[in-house]
């Protein structure tokens, strides 16, 4: 495997479809949880599924990443039938759930170590010093999990996915247990890497996020409405996106 020397020059090169979801039921066995959902993501393109809760949109996420089997339709990444086994979906796509696991025994460096080097950078401590003080975690570099606030678990799993090389990053309610001055400085990060290129498909709750972060949106539910980030923010500022 080629070696990468830091996720910063990892960006691959536009191109169309990195995701393409077509017609596509996501849920559980044989039973579906929203409408059918279609949608293409490109290079230097972010998506925001938006909803209510429960609507289906993790549920959907997941099966477009290859953790759930879909009811029917296709997701495919790269133009590939997705297989989150293979190394080239290792290798390009970064997923970060809200029910991510962690290594009790482990310290946060050496969480963000392990992926890191496991994905073939090779300024590992560099790059995990430059993540722990974006996440503002260097005072916290040697503790474990359990000794850490929820928050800055979050933060801690949310930097895993900055300290490897990514071209689609999947994000699921990213804002979650962050404060305010964290939550604007991912957005405005996330954007930054959206202009250079990467993909990103991110589920949110939050209004300002999704506006500075989206490119465009997926309304949820039993019918999917595709909508600018501005109708999006709206959407579910005002939690009734039928009204206009
Ligand atoms: N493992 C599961 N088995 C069966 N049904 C499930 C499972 N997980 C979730 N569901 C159901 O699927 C539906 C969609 O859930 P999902 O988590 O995708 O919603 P969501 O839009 O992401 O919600 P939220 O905004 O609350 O995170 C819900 O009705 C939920 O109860």
């Amino acid at each position: 495997m080629s070696k990468v020397t830091s996720p910063a020059n990892t960006t691959v090169p536009r191109r169309k479809d990195v995701v393409r979801a077509e017609k596509l039921q996501a849920g559980y066995g044989t039973t579906a949880v929203c409408g059918v959902v279609s949608f293409s993501l490109h290079a230097g393109q972010a998506l925001a599924l938006v909803g209510p809760n429960g609507a289906g949109k993790s549920t959907v996420v997941k099966t477009v990443v290859g953790q759930l089997e879909a009811v029917s339709g296709t997701a495919l990444i790269n133009g590939a039938e997705v297989d989150d086994r293979t190394l080239d979906f290792r290798r390009e796509v970064a997923v970060v759930f809200d029910d991510d696991a962690f290594f009790p025994a482990l310290t946060v460096e050496e969480h963000l170590a392990i992926v890191s080097a496991g994905h073939g950078v090779q300024d590992v401590e560099e790059v995990i010093a430059s993540e722990l003080e974006f996440f503002g975690l260097a005072a916290l570099a040697t503790s474990r999990p359990y000794n850490l606030s929820s928050g800055q678990r979050r933060r801690m799993l949310l930097a895993s996915a900055f300290v490897r090389p990514r071209s689609l990053l999947v994000l699921d309610e990213p804002e979650q247990r962050l404060d305010t001055a964290m939550r604007h400085r991912l957005a405005t990060r996330l954007r930054a890497e959206v202009d250079e290129g990467l993909a990103l498909l991110v589920v949110t709750h939050d209004p300002d996020f999704l506006s500075t972060v989206a490119t465009k949106a997926l309304f949820i539910a039993d019918t999917i409405h595709a909508m600018t980030p501005a109708q999006a923010a709206v959407a579910i500022s005002s939690e009734n996106p039928h009204t206009d």
